[in-house]
């Protein structure tokens, strides 16, 4: 069965696009942040993204191996002028070869920031070697410190796992280290306790609004936890100043919390939108570009990187690619469609 298969894009739509080596689109954007999904397993089943019994395997013959990833990393920062590269998936701690991956990534493009997405599930175990290796820092997904609420929305019981996890990044100096929360209208309570848990331990929370991405197709834009409603409860407990975004493509806006130096972050995807200014390029774990979370179509690379073809054809292939990225989502737009895959399938 494996990941659902996409429209492949057309190379001949890049007849007006400009010599020029960088990632640029129509829209006067240029990708510098590349995101690699590295596996479409997870030893999680968050309800906003995956079905209850995960995605469908990729066959071992279609996955790009630590060599091909290597390689990529190495076209995309030298001749492409992507500045900083992140591990995503599916869960990135779940692949065996990760270390050895960070590793080979690290010596094909050395001084290139490398970031991982991940829950923390076993990093603890993972986060020396991980570091030795290169890795930079770390986003770690928690949506919630109430343990039954997390076995719900996860269906896994592993909250201490994912706090173990949190502090063996802490610890290695993984950072800063960053917390993810997807909000649920069953969370929305809990986000206070655990903006209050990440001051205490350090780490900087971003909530997220949720967008049309999950495996069940269930996302409704009326239960959706947007980022008014969000920062009315915490203004509650917390006294909130706006300070906005680190760099303009940064998708978290930034909160000081009770007159600072601590912020929150909300990623409001959703309601206020950030593609105007995006910079990301994405690499599916089968080896396919995807110019956009939300596009309907994938160029396929891995079918080059096999077959002989040189760094620049593979780099050209990749610029036709994101010439034909879409100016943005489109959740608003009449007739808006979800992709085919998933948030766990695509990267997040
Ligand atoms: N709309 C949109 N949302 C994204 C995109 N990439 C990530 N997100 C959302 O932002 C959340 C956080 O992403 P991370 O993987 O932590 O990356 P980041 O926030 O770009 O990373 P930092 O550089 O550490 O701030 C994800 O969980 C997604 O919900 C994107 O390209 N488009
Ligand atoms: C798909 S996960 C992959 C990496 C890792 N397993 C993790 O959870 O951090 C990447 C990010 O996507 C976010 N995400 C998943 N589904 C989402 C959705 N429907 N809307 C917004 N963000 C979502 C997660 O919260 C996580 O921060
Ligand atoms: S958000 Fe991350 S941890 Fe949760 S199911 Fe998706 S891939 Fe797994
Ligand atoms: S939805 Fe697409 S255009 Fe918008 S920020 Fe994400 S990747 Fe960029």
């Amino acid at each position: 069965m494996g990941i659902p298969t996409l429209r492949l894009s057309t190379p001949s739509a890049t007849d007006d696009r400009p010599d020029e080596p960088l990632l640029l689109d129509r829209f006067g954007r240029v990708a510098r942040d590349l995101r690699i999904s590295i596996t479409e397993k997870c030893s999680l089943r968050c309800t906003y993204c995956m079905p209850a019994e995960g995605l469908p395997a990729i066959a071992p013959e279609k996955l790009l191996s630590a060599a091909e990833i290597a390689r990529v990393v190495g076209i995309a920062v030298h001749r492409l002028g992507i500045q900083d590269v992140r591990f995503t998936g599916g869960e990135p701690l779940v692949r065996r070869d990760l270390v050895d991956i960070v590793a080979r990534c690290s010596a094909a493009a050395p001084g290139v920031s490398m970031a991982m997405t991940t829950n923390a599930i076993g990093l603890d175990r993972r986060a020396r070697s991980l570091a030795e290796a290169g890795l930079t820092r770390v986003n770690v997904s928690l949506d919630t410190v109430d343990r039954r609420h997390f076995e719900t929305l996860t269906r896994r019981d592993r909250l201490p796992a994912v706090m173990a996890g949190i502090d063996g990044a802490l610890a290695e100096g993984l950072s800063p280290v960053k917390i993810n929360a997807v909000l649920m209208p069953e969370t929305l309570h809990g986000a206070t306790d655990l903006l209050a848990w990440c001051l205490d331990r350090g780490v900087r929370l971003r909530f997220i609004e949720q967008m049309p991405l999950d495996a069940d197709h269930e996302w409704d834009r009326s239960s959706m936890v947007d980022a008014e409603t969000l920062l009315d409860v915490l203004g509650r407990r917390f006294d909130l100043t706006e300070v906005g975004r680190d760099d303009p493509s940064a998708p978290a806006e930034e909160w000081e919390v009770d007159g600072g130096p601590s912020t929150v972050g909300i990623i409001a995807s959703v309601t206020r939108s950030f593609c105007s200014d995006c910079d990301r390029t994405r690499l599916t774990a089968e080896g396919t570009v995807r110019s956009c979370l939300f596009s309907d179509t994938e160029t396929d690379i891995r079918g080059a990187l096999r077959g002989g073809a040189t760094d620049e054809e593979i780099a050209d292939l990749w610029r036709g690619a994101m010439w034909n990225k879409w100016a943005g989502h489109g959740i608003d737009a009449e007739g808006f469609e979800p992709p085919a895959r998933s948030m766990g399938a695509i990267g997040g």
